[in-house]
């Protein structure tokens, strides 16, 4: 402990000044020399005495960044040595080990000497930013913002944290194990193009193997890990060096995409990098959940949760808006309605869920048969439309034909092992080039259709007038 009272004035200031929890810089007014830079300050910059020998090296070293230029700093200096106190300047600083910090200085004059006191503000306003960057996306959340927009909020905030990192999230197909591009904003358009749609794999760069493991990967170097063998020619071009890479999970832990950052300023993650990762992927995976959920409800609005056909809303607003061109184009239009021939027994038999496959049957089967431009519905419980655009009589009676064909010709295997074999009946009417409306086409389908089981069903019948 220093014992104050037993040394002059002098060495008790210098002493007060180099024990300060704040960075403080002394320097002569005069001849500009370092006189002190007291430990907070060595802690802070990394620079000693040796470093700086005087202000303008300081100067020079410290302040010549690119988003905080010289001028800036001379400029407030010019000021704040004429006014007392001086206001703060808010400044980005690089330290010895090249690394981007922001700083508040201010300067006092005494004594033919200058006091610069400087206050590391980073981490205080990487928190503002966070907030700010979380308050944007819950905001673009509530406001239905594209997934990509929201993402870029987020892969921005990182960037901007540490510098001159690079970030993407990458989003999971579980269907096709792989990875489609969702932001990557400051990336080079050729390098995204090669990632969109990269493999899960054991050994698939770093985004590919972390969402493989559902771990974190981390590549200190690129250019000699295994993982990116495959990939050198494309990220030496890019100028990329090291990989880390989160998965971002779903709050039940179902992995949902990967966080990844490149050119990380440290070479492997510290205790900070990886809160900072944790708070991306947790910001993201909130992204990606409401926008998956958004589209579930959007899904089940509009398609028929059993066969994924339109539903009854959708193929009503689909045919509606088909059936308008074509009688601006005076094409002809044909509508099919299809009915499962005795389903209530297929049900009684064997049961509720075999009826139910019967139902994905009959939609996967009749939609590789039909026709493209075709638009085929579930308009009640065993009953289907298709509206088929641009087609004359003998074309339409010829598809009702082999739909009708290739359901009554086909079976298929149970979960239990039967062989289930259904036939079904068709009604079909026409649009004749007329506008019609699509409920008055399906009157008369029905009305056709009701002749078909009328006339024992397995059948196609067309409606006649009378
Ligand atoms: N499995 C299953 N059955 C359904 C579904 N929707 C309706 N059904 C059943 O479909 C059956 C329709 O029976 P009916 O209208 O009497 O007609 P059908 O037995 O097919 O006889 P026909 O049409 O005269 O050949 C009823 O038993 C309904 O319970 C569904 O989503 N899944």
């Amino acid at each position: 402990m220093m014992k104050l009272a037993e040394t002059n004035p002098i060495t008790q200031l210098e002493n007060l000044l180099e024990f300060a929890p704040i960075a403080i810089g002394v320097f002569d007014a005069e001849s500009q020399k370092t006189l002190l830079l007291n430990d907070a300050f060595q802690r802070l910059f990394g620079y000693t005495l040796s470093d700086i020998p005087d202000m303008d090296t300081w100067h020079t070293k410290s302040f010549a960044t690119s988003d905080s230029s010289t001028p800036a700093f001379s400029t407030w200096l010019t000021k704040a040595e004429l006014n007392t106190p001086s206001s703060c300047l808010t400044a980005s600083v690089r330290i010895k080990d090249g690394r981007i910090r922001q700083i508040s200085v201010s300067l006092t004059l005494a004594e033919g000497k200058k006091f610069f006191y400087v206050n590391d503000i980073t981490d205080h306003l990487i928190i503002e930013q966070r907030l700010q960057a979380h308050n944007d996306m819950l905001e673009m959340v509530a406001k239905s913002s594209s997934l990509k927009d929201v993402l870029t909020v987020i892969v921005q905030q990182v960037q901007r944290e540490s510098p001159p990192s690079l970030c993407s999230v990458l989003l999971y197909d579980k269907q096709k194990q792989c990875l489609w591009l969702g932001a990557a904003p400051n990336f080079p358009e050729y390098y995204n193009q090669a990632i969109h749609g990269i493999q899960v794999g054991p050994n698939i760069g770093s985004c590919g193997a972390a969402a493989y493991h559902n771990r974190h990967i981390i590549v200190e170097d690129i250019n000699t890990h295994p993982n990116w063998q495959a990939f050198t020619e494309l990220t030496q071009k890019a100028g990329l060096t090291s990989c880390w890479s989160d998965p971002i999970r779903a709050a039940d832990g179902t992995l949902l995409g990967t966080f990844a950052i490149y050119n990380s300023p440290s070479p492997s993650p510290s205790q900070k990098d990886i809160e900072q990762i944790q708070f991306a992927s947790n910001l993201a995976s909130i992204a990606i959940e409401n926008h998956n959920a958004h589209q579930e409800l959007e899904r089940r609005a509009y398609f028929d949760y059993l066969t994924g056909l339109a539903n009854r809303r959708s193929f009503f607003e689909l045919s509606s808006n088909m059936l308008k061109q074509a009688s601006v184009l005076k094409e002809n239009c044909a509508l099919l309605m299809m009915d499962v021939d005795h389903f209530k027994k297929i049900n009684d038999i064997h049961g509720h869920d075999l009826g139910d496959l019967v139902l994905k049957h009959l939609a996967k089967n009749s939609l590789s048969n039909l026709p493209e431009g075709a638009i085929m519905g579930r308009i009640g419980g065993e009953e289907f439309a298709i509206l088929l655009p641009d087609t004359d009589r003998a074309a339409a009676s010829n598809i009702a034909e082999s739909l009708r064909k290739s359901l009554s010709d086909t079976s298929f295997i149970s979960h239990e092992g039967q062989t289930i074999h259904y036939t079904v009946s068709i009604g079909m009417t026409f649009s004749l080039g007329l506008h019609c409306y699509i409920d008055e086409l399906l009157r008369e389908a029905d009305s056709a259709l009701y002749k078909a089981k009328q006339t024992g069903r397995n059948r196609v019948c067309t409606f006649t007038a009378c």
